[in-house]
C-alpha cells in the first residue's frame, strides 16, 4: 500500500484531529484556487443533524450543588434519524438520565444545541414546553408507579392525555385507546386499575399512555430496570410493535444486556460525552443460507475531528499524552510516540 503522506511529525496530539488530517493531506503549500473550492464546499455542506428528528451539538449541562459544579454533559454530540429505535447505555454518572431529561423537556442545557422535531429545547418558551411535553414527546419511567394514576383503569389512563388535549369525540378516542393497548399487547387489561396488573403490563400500558398523543419521539429511562427478564423482554416487544407498526422513535436507556442487543443501534456515553457506537445488521450466510446479526463498534468522530480512544487500546500499546498519526490511502494508523521511550 503506498503512503500518501510520511505523518504529520510525532507532535500530533490525540486531540488535535483536524491539523493532522489536513497537513498529511495537503503536503505542500495547497493553490489559491484549491482553497477556495475547498471553502465553496464547506458552505454549500448542509448543517450538521439538518435530516435528524433528535439533534444534539456540544451539550453542556453543568449542575452546581453546595458550591460544587458537576458537568453531567460535557460537549455531548447525538443525531437520531426518524423511524429509529435505538438504545443508550452507559456506567452509573455518565449522563444517560441529564440527558433524557432534557430530551423530554423536564429540564434545559447549560449550554450547546438540543433540537427535536425542530423544536429548540434551550429558547423554548414556557408555554412552548408545556405543548411540547403533550405532543411531541412521550415518556416512560423505570419506575412503574409514576407512570400510572393509580386510581383509574388502564383505559382511562391512556384516554387522559387524549383528553386533556381536547381534540376529539368520546367515541374516536375510545377507538384510539383500544388500538394502542392492542399494539402494546394489553387490550386485556382495559378495565383494570394499575394494583390489579403485573409490573410488566403496568410498563406496558405506560408505553400506550405515551403514545396517546402521537409522539414524534418516544423515550424510556430503564423502562425494564424493575423487571425479571421473560417481563423485560414482553415490554421490548411493545416498544418494537410501537416503532414498527406506529413508525414513532424510540430511544431507550437500560443497563439491560439483552434489550441492547436487541436493536441495530447502540451508542454508550461515557463521561457526559457519546463515545462509542454499536451498528447491528442482517446478514444472510452464504454457505448455509441462515440469517445472522453481524455487530461492529465504532468509535465516535466528533466534527473538531476528534477521537476517543477506548482505554484498553491505549494502555495496552502505552499510548499517552501525544501519539503519531499516519495517513494512508484507506485508513489512519496510530502509533505511539517513540521519541522518549518513558513516554514523558
Ligand atoms: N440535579 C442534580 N444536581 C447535581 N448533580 C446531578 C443532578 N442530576 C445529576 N447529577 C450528577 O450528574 C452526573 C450524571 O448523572 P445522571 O443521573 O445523568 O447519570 P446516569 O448515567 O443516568 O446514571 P444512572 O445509570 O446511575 O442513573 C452524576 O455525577 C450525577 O451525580
Amino acid at each position: 500500500m503506498t503512503e500518501t503522506s510520511a505523518g504529520t511529525g510525532a507532535g500530533a496530539g490525540t486531540g488535535t484531529g483536524t491539523g493532522a488530517g489536513t497537513g498529511a493531506g495537503a503536503g505542500a503549500a495547497a493553490t489559491l484556487e484549491e482553497l477556495e473550492r475547498r471553502a465553496a464546499a464547506r458552505r454549500d455542506r448542509p448543517a450538521y443533524g439538518h435530516d435528524a428528528l433528535i439533534s444534539c451539538d456540544r451539550l453542556v449541562r453543568v449542575f452546581s450543588a453546595d458550591g460544587v459544579e458537576v458537568q453531567a454533559l460535557q460537549g455531548l454530540d447525538l443525531l437520531v434519524r426518524e423511524g429509529e429505535l435505538m438504545a443508550l447505555v452507559g456506567a452509573s454518572g455518565s449522563g444517560k438520565s441529564t440527558l433524557m431529561n432534557i430530551l423530554a423537556g423536564l429540564d434545559t442545557p447549560t449550554a450547546g444545541v438540543a433540537r427535536v422535531a425542530g423544536r429548540d429545547l434551550l429558547t423554548m418558551t414556557a408555554r412552548e414546553r408545556l405543548r411540547y411535553r403533550r405532543e411531541v414527546v412521550g415518556f416512560v419511567w423505570q419506575q412503574t408507579a409514576r407512570n400510572l394514576l393509580p386510581y383509574l383503569t388502564a383505559a382511562q389512563n391512556v384516554a387522559l392525555p387524549v383528553q386533556l388535549r381536547g381534540r376529539s369525540r368520546a367515541r374516536q378516542r375510545a377507538e384510539h385507546v383500544g388500538a394502542l393497548l392492542e399494539v402494546t399487547g394489553v387490550a386485556d387489561c382495559r378495565d383494570r386499575r394499575p394494583h390489579e396488573m403485573s409490573g410488566g403490563q403496568q410498563q406496558r400500558v405506560a408505553i400506550a399512555v405515551a403514545l396517546a398523543n402521537h409522539p414524534s419521539v418516544l423515550l424510556a429511562d430503564e423502562p425494564t430496570g424493575e423487571l425479571d427478564s421473560r417481563t423485560a423482554e414482553e415490554v421490548f416487544a411493545a416498544f418494537r410493535r410501537a416503532n414498527d407498526e406506529l413508525g414513532t422513535t424510540v430511544v431507550i436507556v437500560t443497563h439491560d444486556q439483552e434489550v441492547a442487543r436487541e436493536v441495530r443501534r447502540t451508542v454508550a456515553i461515557r463521561d457526559g460525552r457519546t463515545s462509542t457506537e454499536i451498528l447491528r445488521r442482517t446478514e444472510v450466510d452464504a454457505a448455509t443460507g441462515e440469517e445472522e446479526t453481524v455487530a461492529r463498534e465504532y468509535a465516535m468522530l466528533d466534527r473538531a475531528g476528534r477521537l476517543q480512544l477506548p482505554a484498553d487500546y491505549t494502555e495496552g500499546l502505552g499510548m499517552r499524552d501525544r501519539v503519531v498519526l499516519r495517513l494512508e490511502q484507506d485508513h489512519i494508523g496510530v502509533w505511539p510516540d517513540d521519541t522518549d521511550p518513558g513516554g514523558h
